[in-house]
C-alpha cells in the first residue's frame, strides 16, 4: 500500500510511512501519537502557558520577532524540505515561507497593543475589559502549506499568550519541526508550541483533550464537521479554514493578459491543491475564445519535473491516490461532456530518477456547465473549468450557486461593476484584479461550508483571546435584600 497504517485496530503500534512525491520512494516511517502522548504535549503546553501569559506583549513580540529573523535566515533550507515533503516547486515554497515570516512580524507588532477598554459608570464607579488568553490551543493542518499552516495559527495564538500543540498532515510532518526548533532558538518557554505526529486519531485526542482551551483546523469540510462536533462536546471554540469551489469572473472588458495570469494564479499554485483556488472560470460570451486560446497556450508552457530545480513551476501530487483521484475527475468530466483543452494526463518526466513520482500535466476543460461534477465538486488538482456567461446578474446567481464560499474574483475594468459585483458574491475572500495574493495584514477565511473564523489580520486576535469584564464600585453596595 501506498501510505497508511499498518495496525490500525492497535492504535499504540500505528506507523505512518512517508513518501516522497517527487521519487514516490519512502524516506521515512514514524510512529504516531497515542493518547498517552497527547496528553504529555498538552501537559508540557500547560506548564509553558503559565510562563508565557506572564510576559509582557512587549516581551513576547522580542521573541516573536526573533523567530521571524531567524525564518528568514533559513528560508531557503525550510522551503527545500516543504518541496522535498509537498512536491510544490521550491520558487513557490520560498513565497509560502515569506508569507510565514510576515505573519510572525505581523503579530509581533500587535501584541504589545492587545488591550481592553475603559467605561466609566454613575457615581465614580467604572469598569473595564481585559484581553486574555484562552490557554492551550490546538492547531490541526493540511498537507498543502505545511509550514504556512503552522505559522498562520502559531504566530497569533502565542502573541495573544496561548500555548499550541500543533498537529501538521501525516503526508508532511517534517517542516512543522523547523517551526518547533525555531521557536525554541528564538526563546519561547520549553513546550510553549508542541508538535504532535499522527492522523485521525491523533487529532480527535486533542480535540477531546479537557486542557485543551481551542481548536483551530484547517481541511477538509468533512473533517471540518467532525472536528466542531468533537470540539462542541467540551465547547471549546473552532476556527474552520476548510475547501472550496471558488468562482473567478472575467468581464469582457477586462485586461486579458492579467486575466490569464489570475487565472493561472487561481488554478495552478500548489499543483492546483489550494483551498481558495477559483477552479470555475466564467467568462463572458465575447472574449470566451481568446480568453481560453490564450490560457491553453500559457498552460502547456508551465514547467513540471523536479520542484527542486529552480525553473520548475509545477512539481509532483501528494500522493498516488490523490493523483488517481484528481485524474478520475477529468474522466468523468469527459464522460459528462466537458472538452480537454489541454493536459489532464499522467506525467512521466525525462529525468529517470522521477519516473514513480506523481506527476500529471495540468489541464484546461472547456464546454463546462454549472451540473458538472467537475464544477460543482472540490478537484484540489490542476484542473481549470471554464464556463461561459452573458450579462452580471446571470453569472452572480451561477457563482453562488454552491455550499462552498472561501473565495472568489473578478476581473473587469469598471471599477463600479468590481465593487457591485463582490458585494453580492457569497465568499469570505474576493479578489478584484488579482488572485491568490495573501497579503498577512487581510483576514482570511470562509462563508458557508468552507468555514468560520478567521486567519491573518487583526481581527483574528479575537480567534485567540477571550475578554474578561472588571466591574468597579467606588460607592457602598446598594442591596435589594
Ligand atoms: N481554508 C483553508 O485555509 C484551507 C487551507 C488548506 C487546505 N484546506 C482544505 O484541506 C483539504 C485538504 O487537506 P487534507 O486532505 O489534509 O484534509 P483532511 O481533512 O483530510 O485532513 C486535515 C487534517 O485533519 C486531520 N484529521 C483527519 N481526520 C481527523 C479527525 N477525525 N479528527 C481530527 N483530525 C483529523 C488530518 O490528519 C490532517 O492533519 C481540502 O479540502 C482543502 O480545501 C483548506
Ligand atoms: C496562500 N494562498 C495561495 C492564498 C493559499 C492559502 C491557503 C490555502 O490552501
Amino acid at each position: 500500500f501506498e501510505f497508511g497504517t499498518l495496525a490500525p485496530k492497535v492504535f499504540i503500534l500505528e506507523i505512518y510511512l512517508l513518501f516522497i512525491p517527487i521519487l514516490g520512494r519512502v524516506i521515512a516511517t514514524f510512529l504516531c501519537s497515542g493518547e498517552k502522548e497527547v496528553d504529555l504535549a498538552v501537559q508540557s503546553a500547560k506548564a509553558a502557558f503559565k510562563i508565557w501569559r506572564k510576559k509582557s506583549g512587549m516581551e513576547r513580540s522580542r521573541i516573536l520577532l526573533e523567530a521571524a529573523r531567524i525564518i528568514r535566515e533559513r528560508k531557503d533550507e525550510i522551503a527545500t524540505v516543504e518541496t522535498i515533503n509537498n512536491g510544490k516547486s521550491v520558487f513557490e515554497a520560498r513565497l509560502d515561507i515569506d508569507t510565514s515570516w510576515q505573519c510572525l512580524e505581523y503579530y509581533a507588532g500587535l501584541a504589545a497593543s492587545m488591550g481592553g477598554e475603559h467605561v466609566q459608570l454613575p457615581g465614580g464607579s467604572f469598569g473595564y475589559t481585559r484581553r486574555e488568553p484562552l490557554g492551550v490551543c490546538v492547531g490541526i493542518g493540511a498537507w498543502n502549506y505545511p509550514f504556512q499552516i503552522a505559522s498562520w495559527k502559531s504566530a497569533p495564538a502565542l502573541a495573544c499568550g496561548n500555548a499550541m500543540v500543533f498537529k501538521p498532515s501525516p503526508f508532511t510532518p517534517v517542516s512543522t519541526l523547523l517551526l518547533a526548533e525555531i521557536y525554541t532558538e528564538a526563546g519561547v518557554p520549553p513546550g510553549l508550541f508542541n508538535v504532535v505526529q499522527g492522523g485521525a486519531a491523533t487529532g480527535q485526542f486533542l480535540c477531546q483533550h479537557r486542557d485543551v482551551a481551542k481548536v483551530s483546523f484547517t481541511g477538509s469540510v468533512p473533517t471540518g464537521k467532525k472536528i466542531m462536533e468533537l470540539a462542541s462536546k467540551g465547547v471549546k471554540p473552532v476556527t474552520l479554514e476548510l475547501g472550496g469551489k471558488s468562482p473567478l469572473i472575467i468581464f469582457s472588458d477586462c485586461d486579458i493578459e492579467n486575466a490569464v495570469r489570475g487565472a493561472m494564479m487561481a488554478n495552478f499554485l500548489t499543483q492546483g491543491e489550494v483551498c481558495c483556488n477559483g477552479t470555475r472560470v466564467f467568462v463572458q460570451r465575447e472574449i470566451l475564445d481568446k480568453f481560453t486560446e490564450e490560457v491553453v497556450k500559457q498552460t502547456k508552457k508551465i514547467k513540471i519535473g523536479d520542484p527542486l530545480e529552480e525553473d520548475t513551476r509545477m512539481g509532483p501530487l501528494i500522493n498516488r491516490s490523490h493523483l488517481q483521484h484528481v485524474l478520475g475527475f477529468i474522466e468523468q468530466a469527459k464522460n459528462e461532456g466537458a472538452k480537454v483543452l489541454c493536459g489532464g494526463d499522467l506525467c512521466v518526466p525525462e529525468d529517470p530518477k522521477l519516473k514513480d513520482g506523481y506527476y500529471m500535466t495540468p489541464c484546461v476543460l472547456g464546454n463546462c456547465k454549472d451540473g458538472m461534477t467537475c464544477v460543482k465538486e472540490e478537484i484540489f488538482g490542476p484542473v481549470m473549468s471554464i464556463l461561459s456567461f452573458d450579462t452580471e446578474a446571470e453569472v452572480l446567481e451561477r457563482a453562488n450557486d454552491t455550499n462552498f464560499g472561501l473565495a472568489a474574483g473578478v476581473f473587469t475594468r469598471d471599477i463600479q461593476r468590481a465593487h457591485r459585483v463582490v458585494a453580492e458574491l457569497q465568499a469570505g475572500v474576493c479578489y478584484i484584479n488579482n488572485y491568490n495574493v495573501s497579503p498577512v495584514e487581510l483576514p482570511f477565511g470562509g462563508y458557508k461550508m468552507s468555514g468560520f473564523g478567521r486567519e491573518n489580520g487583526r481581527v483574528t486576535i479575537e480567534y485567540y483571546s477571550q475578554l474578561k469584564t472588571i466591574c468597579v464600585e467606588m460607592g457602598d453596595v446598594e442591596s435589594v435584600f
